[in-house]
């Protein structure tokens, strides 16, 4: 069976760039998911991005207990898109969104953020975290950090027997807009950091800056992936040295199976689905429920309960986290 509700795949009027948009089910609700805006060897390759990634939020949605289903944009880019490029991808995007007929609303990914968000509202009224300053809720970035925090707080009471995060040792690999706000709450922790734009390098001060291979090897209790998915894969698992794993970025593991390996090995890994819904748990009650932003918060502090809950069920059991974090999803 092809299992996504909806596939729109063209070529943007505007801006002539491959726009896609994966609706992967509206059976709980509306479909969410954020715009990725990205370059990749062949357009195909942001397609199946695509179809993963809206997969993936309709786990997102459902383990964060949301009335929607999952979606998501990607938008083909080249490395060198000119400002004038983007303003026609972004409104190109906005009209294919705008075709659905609220079927689904999009927000930030990669590559994006809140002033791309306000030209993709230029053509559609089915967009999250406009700036506050033209009636959306901000950056998401903060929330989903926060919602990162609650996560590893729960955790490293599971794992270590304290949520107290500054006895704890980390390895943060990419410091964007998330991974550089995750390392700002964690004073007092030893902080190894990565990204591959050496720019970063001295974005952290007293982190300890190392190679993005490097990092995603380094002798942590936590590696946090905060760049890129599927980081986790058949390969890469023999070589880590951490206890445990949990962060933000989308899609961590390269197939489910990875999931198994992790465990075999006895290194936790906390399902991304649960890590990163700070975001679109923020947006959702801010601009869909009017939730005051402070009450938000702790909305996405409930993260730490959710993933809590899991890490204790699938330790009953004796198996990986990500078995109990997609039967919980399915039965939702
Ligand atoms: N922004 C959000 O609210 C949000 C919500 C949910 C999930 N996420 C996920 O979290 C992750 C980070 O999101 P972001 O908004 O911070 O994105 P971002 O684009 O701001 O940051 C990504 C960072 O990763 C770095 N990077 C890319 N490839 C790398 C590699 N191979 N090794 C090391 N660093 C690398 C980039 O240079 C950049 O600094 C993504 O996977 C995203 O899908 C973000």
């Amino acid at each position: 069976m092809f299992p996504y509700e909806r596939l729109s795949v063209r070529r943007g009027p505007e801006s002539g760039l491959p726009i896609i948009v994966a609706i992967h089910s509206t059976a709980r609700g509306p479909a969410i998911g954020g715009c990725r805006l990205a370059s990749y060897p062949d357009w195909r390759d942001g397609l199946a991005d695509a179809l993963r990634l809206s997969a993936a939020m309709t786990d997102k949605c459902a383990l964060a207990g949301l009335p929607h289903g999952g979606g998501k944009t990607v938008v083909v880019a080249p490395p060198d898109l000119s400002p004038a490029g983007r303003v026609a991808a972004m409104h190109d995007v906005g009209t294919t969104i705008d075709e659905l007929g609220g079927a689904y609303a999009t927000g930030p990914d990669v590559g994006t953020g809140p002033s791309d968000m306000l030209l993709i509202g230029e053509r559609t009224d089915h967009v999250f975290c406009r700036p506050e300053s033209a009636g959306g809720s901000g950056d998401s970035s903060p929330a989903t950090a926060a919602g990162t925090v609650a996560a590893l707080r729960a955790l490293c009471e599971f794992r270590f027997g304290s949520p107290d995060l500054s006895r704890r040792s980390f390895a943060i690999l990419g410091l964007g807009r998330v991974g550089a706000q995750i390392a700002r709450l964690l004073p007092g922790s030893h902080l190894v950091v990565s990204d591959i734009d050496e720019s970063k390098r001295s974005l952290i001060p007293g982190a300890e800056w190392t190679s993005p291979e490097k990092c995603l090897q380094a002798d942590v209790d936590v590696l946090v992936p905060a760049a890129l998915g599927g980081v986790l894969t058949p390969a890469a698992v023999p070589a880590l040295r951490c206890t445990a794993v949990a962060g933000p970025a989308n899609n961590q593991l390269d197939a489910p199976a990875t999931a198994k390996l992790l465990h075999d090995r006895g290194i936790l890994w906390a399902p991304d689905a649960v890590v990163s819904a700070g975001g679109i748990i923020h947006a959702t009650a801010v601009e869909l429920r009017h939730v005051p932003p402070a009450e938000a918060l702790t909305l996405v502090e409930a993260i730490g309960d959710t993933l809590g809950a899991l890490l204790r069920a699938a330790a009953k059991d004796g198996i990986p986290p990500a078995e109990v974090a997609h039967r919980t999803a399915a039965n939702s």
